[in-house]
């Protein structure tokens, strides 16, 4: 494609991501689906220059009016991926000039909020959580996410894996903490892989292998997974699990459980039984109360954790979504609850950065439920050799829960609590 053809199409997509009527992987999926005729490059430079605006979108806002020319077109320019040459071609002299003096700003002459790109109420939620480490989460959370997968252990051993990647010509290593997880250095199409056909790797981002390693469930036990979705923990758990005993896995939307029955299929699983389910007080719970080993809870939450891969959570959250979306997890966590018997575990995790969605949930959980035992997470982390103390905040010992950050941990952020039904 010519350069100036590419540059009017990363426009193009821009100005229906920024709408923010819809998720932007929707909107990018849409978009290539209409336009089937573009190659694997175009398709990667529209998505990443898309993405490139949405993580630097205060700055680029800010930018943009001493430039010409329409407003998705300049933000498109700011954010492209690509050699600065290839653009170059694409711009006429007067953005070429714009551009240059754009490339030249100093960083420290700007604003902060032209630096850490979040909006006011979310960096004002972050910084006394971190302190001077701000900064560093700022510039992560403005950086792609690498790329997880989580190698079947039913099936396959990670180093032959890693070893059968590499003579398809991809890089991995293993990631630091999950005993499961391969880190790749590049974004090779997976689906092509024989690897990937017959279930041996599925993509997930090592924090998310984590949570289901903190339920340690065991061989012919009872385990549910309470807000499936389309299975990235019911996956990881299964394995764990050995493919034996009954693993649920509930959501209340039947279109992502519809997404793990292929992956189910690839996996070699066959003790997983997903059902969807109307609400969290649904009968099919109430069935079950009092009869499982093991309950994960990975809330529905603003996804705020995830900012690497989903930028434009951060211009579609607001604190009033938080707010509703914390009396959900509160509704969830103590429903899911009662399913437990006597000595189970149950897990709370969610993909926030926020108190409000994590610690705060699981502090009234554990003041109101009174034969639920505070697990501290840093126990089990120990127990699995996972990680020197560094993955655990919250307690006197600050081992009781589980706080994964991108600029300490190269992980999305997770959060996890657990306890001990009594
Ligand atoms: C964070 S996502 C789960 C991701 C999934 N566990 C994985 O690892 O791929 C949260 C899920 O909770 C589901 N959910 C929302 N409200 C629910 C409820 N009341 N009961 C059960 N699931 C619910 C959503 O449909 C969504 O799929």
């Amino acid at each position: 494609m010519h350069p100036k053809a590419l540059l009017d199409a990363c426009a193009d997509l821009l100005q229906q991501v920024l709408r923010f009527d819809h998720p932007a992987d929707a909107v990018v999926s849409r978009y290539f689906r209409e336009h089937r005729s573009l190659g694997p490059r175009e398709r990667a430079t529209l998505a990443e220059t898309v993405y490139a605006v949405l993580r630097r979108k205060l700055l680029f806002d800010h930018l943009a009016p001493s430039g010409s020319g329409p407003k998705a077109r300049r933000l498109a320019i700011l954010g492209f991926h690509g050699p600065r040459d290839f653009l170059k071609s694409a711009l006429d002299e007067q953005e070429k000039r714009w551009l240059d003096q754009c490339d030249s700003i100093d960083p420290s002459d700007l604003l902060e909020r032209h630096r850490h790109n979040l909006p006011d109420w979310l960096a004002q939620a972050l910084k006394p959580q971190l302190g001077d480490e701000f900064w560093a989460l700022a510039e992560s959370l403005q950086q792609p996410a690498p790329l997880d997968l989580r190698v079947n252990a039913l099936t396959d051993k990670r180093e032959d894996v890693r070893r059968e990647l590499e003579l398809a010509g991809i890089v991995a290593e293993s990631t630091p903490y999950s005993p499961w997880g391969l880190r790749l250095s590049d974004k090779p199409a997976l689906t092509r892989l024989d690897a990937f056909a017959r279930g041996a790797i599925e993509v997930q981002d090592e924090g998310s292998q984590l949570l289901a390693l903190l339920l340690e469930a065991r061989r012919g036990e009872m385990v549910v997974d309470f807000c499936a979705g389309a299975g990235g923990k019911t996956l990881a758990l299964g394995a764990a699990m050995r493919n034996t005993g009954r693993l649920y896995a509930f959501d209340v939307s039947a279109h992502r459980l519809d997404a793990l029955k292929p992956r189910l299929a690839r996996s070699k699983l066959s003790n997983v039984h997903p059902a969807a389910i109307a609400h969290e007080r649904d009968d099919r719970i109430k069935r079950l109360a009092g009869k499982i080993d093991r309950v994960i809870v990975d809330a529905p939450c603003s996804g705020l954790g995830t900012l690497r891969r989903n930028p434009d959570l951060k211009w579609r959250q607001t604190p009033e979504a938080v707010q509703e979306m914390a009396a959900k997890q509160q509704a969830i966590l103590r429903s899911a609850a009662r399913l437990l018997k006597p000595g189970g575990r149950l897990v709370y995790a969610t993909c926030s950065l926020l108190p409000q969605e994590n610690e705060a949930i699981a502090e009234a959980f554990t003041a109101e439920m009174a034969d639920f035992e505070p697990l501290p997470v840093g126990r089990i982390l120990e127990q699995l050799k996972i990680g020197s103390g560094d993955l655990t905040t919250g307690g006197e010992a600050g081992n009781l829960y589980l706080r994964l950050w991108p600029h300490r941990h190269r992980t999305d952020g997770f959060f996890a609590a657990g306890w001990l039904k009594s």
